[in-house]
């Protein structure tokens, strides 16, 4: 990028897009990372990333358009103009730009970007776009398009056609806005405090923030954290845990050790990265609550004494979580499923070796796919005998009979509670150690 070009929010948006989809950089780090972004104000940079996100939102159904109007593939030596392409036509299919502002802004980076050669073909394109773009939608499947085809295989497989529908039209909306409340007692007070709805499984949910986080009532105080609905009930599954010792065995950025910690229990926060573990610390320390905080990793950790409770929320492809994180399912490959499901496995096994006989493992992931879950679980008790499953009854989810699977364990679906925004994908499996 030319100096100086950091001004115009496009620009970054097209260099955002191309260090996700050709640097494989997860978008939160690239934008955090951006020394372009920190000279612009709140407002240009919230442009940047609704602009960004957006492409990276409606990816699939975006290059399928390109694909329609191209008589060949666009070169890789023209990438950026691809992505210039792309953001031209996130602006006209989803973010409502007028048309002659988006072509002659989309058209204008082509030169910003040395990519003049290509100016006549992307103003050609989106002409033709807008001329067309009734019958050209027409003749696109937008579900199946929203999916990389190796995912919709395998959701197809687990979920059948109709729900894999259903989680593609969840993840092609924004999600709101989740809060955990520190005691959910004060549900109704908060409720009406934030204008916010109170979900059947106890988070609060904000439809319409007006601007920052933690410009939000209560925010200061720490009466609450931001959690998705779906991250949120994994903890609970471990029940009445007052006084208990829980050790949470991927805890950064410390969501979930909150909620123990504020379930009364006596809490250990591992996580392998110290640096990720400082969030742990600030985001308590926020809240007024406390836990003792171990950098380790969980494979080779040794506890000096079995735990009460153990939750593994294990690192996985995050399949689940893709309304909040628009690149995700771009960014993932079958092959990441192969090497994720090794280190599962592994942190399963490091876990069951530090609870007490009695004690109770909850796993999660909020990843959809079943090899990273239900697959996962079947072979950890195929090994592993001293463990059983205990089934989790739909009350103590909110009622919500159908994030249970005929097994017992709780599943999420990006697609479930679709008449109030969503909720995130996760998969939850209860154990208990009986000898
Ligand atoms: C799935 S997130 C955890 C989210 C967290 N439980 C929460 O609710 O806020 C992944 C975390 O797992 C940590 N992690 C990944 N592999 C690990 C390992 N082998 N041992 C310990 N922590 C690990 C990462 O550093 C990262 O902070």
């Amino acid at each position: 990028m030319k100096p100086g070009a950091a001004a115009n929010p496009r620009v970054l948006a097209v260099d955002l897009i191309g260090q996700v989809l050709r640097g494989r950089r997860p978008l939160d780090d690239a934008f955090a990372g951006h020394p372009g972004l920190k000279p612009l104000d709140l407002r240009d940079r919230a442009f940047v990333r609704a602009l960004t996100a957006a492409v990276l939102r409606h990816l699939g159904l975006i290059d399928a358009v390109i694909a329609k109007l191209v008589r060949e593939p666009i070169k890789p030596r023209d990438a950026v103009a691809e992505d210039i392409l792309r953001l031209g036509l996130a602006q006209l299919l989803i973010l409502e730009t007028p048309p002659h502002a988006a072509v002659s802004a989309t058209v204008a980076l082509t030169v910003e970007l040395n990519m003049a050669h290509m100016t006549g073909f992307v103003n050609a394109l989106l002409r033709r776009f807008i001329d067309e773009h009734e019958t050209l939608l027409a003749s696109i499947d937008r579900a199946r398009a929203a999916v990389p085809a190796w995912l919709w295989k395998s959701w197809e497989a687990t979920y059948g056609l109709e729900t894999t529908q259903a989680i593609a039209a969840g993840l092609s909306g924004e999600a709101p806005l989740d809060l955990t409340l520190k005691d959910p007692a004060t549900a109704a007070e908060w409720a009406e405090k934030l204008g916010a709805e109170i979900l059947p499984t106890g988070s609060l949910r904000v439809q319409e923030t007006h601007g920052r986080v933690d410009a939000l009532l209560g925010f200061s105080q720490g009466v609450w954290w931001v959690q998705d609905a779906g991250a949120a009930l994994p903890a609970k599954l471990l029940g009445n845990i007052a006084g208990q010792r829980v050790v949470d065995l991927c805890a950064a950025p410390g969501g979930k050790t909150m909620q123990l910690a504020a379930a009364g229990a006596k809490v250990t926060a591992l996580d392998r990265s110290a640096q990720r573990l400082r969030r742990v610390t600030e985001n308590l320390a926020r809240v007024g609550l406390t836990a003792e905080t171990v950098a380790d990793d969980a494979a080779f950790y040794r506890a000096p004494r079995p735990f009460d409770a153990v939750l593994l929320d294990a690192p996985c492809s995050a399949t689940g979580t893709a309304r909040r994180h628009p690149d995700v399912l771009w960014l993932k490959q079958p092959g990441d499923i192969d090497t994720l499901i090794i280190a599962q496995d592994r942190l399963l096994d490091a876990a069951a070796k530090m609870i007490s006989t009695g004690g109770t493992l909850v796993y999660c992931v909020c990843s959809l796919e079943p090899e990273e879950g239900p697959e996962r679980i079947a072979r950890f008790l195929a090994r592993d005998r001293r463990f059983i499953r205990v089934p989790v009854r739909a009350a103590e989810v909110g009622g919500m009979a159908e994030f249970i699977t005929p097994q017992g364990d709780l599943r999420t679906l990006p697609s479930h509670l679709a008449d109030k925004g969503g909720i995130d994908g996760f998969y939850a499996a209860r154990l208990r150690r009986v000898s």
